[in-house]
């Protein structure tokens, strides 16, 4: 059957693991949310800098939520299911048991996350190497990519973990080897993080001259030698265990996976017609997806290469079949506005008041906000108080993990207003971010128009307006707020044979929901503001430069 005819009763299952949660959801033919479930999930920081996650735990939580969300309903209906995931690296022995990626030989945390630092040394030595394959993610490979973490294990954990591997999997790539048995990786991940092409396969080479020739001993079988383009159907589908883990029957459909940006980058394939946007009348390159969680990634896709400096890519039939796709990214975001709020000394006071009106932080601070801009547009509170967001390092374009947080304008006042501002020129910076990936992409080659966000900040109203007020574009959100997880079941839906294409199943399922349109008429504020965003950057360099010298 082709997706065009709508059948009733044809569900998917989309399984979505972020940093902090695991979320699933039934989704039906028309790319409607029938039901909802999420699940925290553990984290552990040993030390500053290495971020551990634990890959039972996570299947764990993934079978909780689709049991929650098929519960009532006729399981035979299922057609397919679907996975995403953060790009963590998972360790697992030759019996596909966990092994420990910590010196504590924790074998329970056996997941090296995606936004763990631990490699930078081995990252260094790598981007010295200019090998070619360099060139496919921005010029300079990241801490966050998987070569540095395995160079990091084989020099750390020799005994304990590198020689006793079996296989190292991306998470996306873990959870469907779990729900099939089948190995077969991602060309998403490995493209993405791995260095894979999708026109040359793996390069003996890089791995040869960056000390990992292990691999290719081996013709790459702990890596992956085996690749299927996302949305591939994986074996026989769900084995007779994981069915009963899942509470699905066995034998549904199982899609090859996608990184969670890359998953929620499918919203861009939605049908924008009868809406006044510009982006109508224009090809979908013109489209950026922004996934905004803990970290921010800026999907651009192109019809040709686009080498961009510092922003990940080109990574060909990585997202949309057939397309190049380019990765911009801030690696925290959401982390960091958490960050921001929960440390200010006026939080127990904003969580008090918050509680009392049933209300999240968030929408409390984005009210008071309202309360105490007087006659000025919100975003003015800020002419004095800026913000450089990089705590975490810079992903993108400047691709310099060795960048830090700024903030100039501070006074003594720590009362509720004060962190109500703090807050909003902490999402101010963001958005700032996001517009110098823009203008990167732009100058090599791109073309924007229009924003797609979607992930838990696009939630957030006022994060959503200052996308679009700072980029000064229309801002496009799902009629799904979950819409990561619509894209997480369109994989379910083209494995499932339902759709002959991600294009066909992206267009079908991913649906234009609210359009916020930038406040044109703030823009010369805007500019100004980003003239010292930009100040603030430049300085910073400066006085590293000054600390080196006699
Ligand atoms: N309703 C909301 N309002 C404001 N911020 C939100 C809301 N929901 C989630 N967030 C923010 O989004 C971030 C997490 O997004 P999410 O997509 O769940 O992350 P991840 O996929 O990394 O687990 C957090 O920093 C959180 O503060
Ligand atoms: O590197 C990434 C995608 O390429 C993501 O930042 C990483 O997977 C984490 O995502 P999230 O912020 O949704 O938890």
């Amino acid at each position: 059957m082709s997706g065009g005819d709508q059948e009733p009763g044809r569900y998917y299952v989309g399984v979505d693991v972020g940093t902090g949660s695991v979320r699933a959801a039934l989704v039906d033919q028309r790319g409607v949310l029938l039901a909802f479930a999420d699940q925290p999930i553990n984290k552990w920081e040993p030390q500053f800098s290495h971020h551990e996650q634990s890959s039972e735990d996570i299947w764990a939580a993934c079978c909780v939520v689709t049991k929650k969300v098929v519960q009532g309903i006729d399981v035979n209906q299922v057609r397919g299911l679907g996975f995403d995931a953060t790009c963590s690296l998972v360790v697992l022995d030759k019996q596909f048991h966990p092994l420990p990626v910590n010196l504590e030989g924790d074998s329970r945390r056996n997941i090296i996350m995606w936004l763990d630092h631990r490699a930078v040394s081995q990252v260094h030595r790598i981007n010295e190497t200019q090998h070619s394959v360099l060139q496919y993610v921005g010029g300079v490979m990241s801490v966050e990519m998987q070569a540095p973490k395995l160079l990091w294990l084989k020099e750390n954990l020799r005994e304990t973990c590198w020689d006793k591997a079996g296989h190292f999997f991306d998470l996306p790539d873990f959870l469907s080897w779990k729900a099939t048995g089948v190995t077969a990786r991602s060309l998403c991940s490995l493209v993405c993080k791995w260095t894979y092409s999708a026109e040359k396969g793996w390069d003996d080479s890089f791995w040869k001259t960056i000390g990992l020739e292990d691999f290719v001993a081996d013709n790459y079988s702990k890596i992956g030698n085996q690749v299927l383009p996302p949305g591939a159907s994986l074996g026989n589908g769900l084995t007779p265990e994981a069915a009963k883990d899942l509470g699905l029957p066995a034998g549904v459909a199982v899609a090859a996976s996608l990184i969670d940006a890359h998953a929620g980058g499918l919203v861009i394939g939605a049908d924008v017609r009868g809406h006044g946007l510009s982006c109508e009348g224009q090809p979908v390159t013109s489209r950026l997806a922004v996934i905004c969680g803990t970290s921010s990634c800026h999907m651009g896709i192109s019809r040709d290469p686009i080498f961009v400096p510092g922003v990940w890519g080109p990574y060909f039939s990585a997202m949309v079949p057939g397309f190049w796709l380019n990765e911009g990214g801030q690696s925290v975001t959401g982390k960091l506005i958490d960050h921001m709020v929960q440390g200010h000394a006026a939080f127990p006071e904003l969580q008090a008041k918050a509680a009392a009106r049933c209300q999240s932080v968030y929408a409390y601070l984005n009210s008071h906000l309202d309360l105490i801009k007087k006659a000025q547009p919100v975003g003015f509170l800020t002419v004095d108080l800026h913000v450089w967001p990089d705590f975490h390092g810079n992903r993108s374009p400047l691709a310099d993990l060795t960048l830090k947080g700024m903030v100039t304008g501070l006074k003594l006042s720590q009362d509720l207003d004060d962190l109500a501002i703090l807050y909003l020129a902490t999402v101010q910076a963001i958005a700032f971010g996001t517009r110098l990936i823009i203008e990167a992409m732009e100058a090599a080659g791109h073309s924007v128009s229009t924003l797609f966000l979607c992930g838990g900040l696009s939630k957030n109203p006022l994060f959503v307006q200052m996308h679009a007020d700072i980029t000064g574009m229309p801002v496009i959100l799902s009629q799904e707020v979950e819409s990561v997880l619509v894209g997480a079941a369109i994989l379910g839906a083209c494995a499932s044979g339902d759709f002959a294409s991600v294009q066909e199943a992206m267009a079908k399922m991913s649906k234009v929901g609210k359009v916020v349109f930038p406040r044109l008429e703030d823009k010369r504020y805007y500019d100004k503001k980003y003239k010292v965003f930009l100040k603030l950057v430049e300085h910073q360099k400066e006085y590293a430069a000054i600390m080196k010298g006699d």
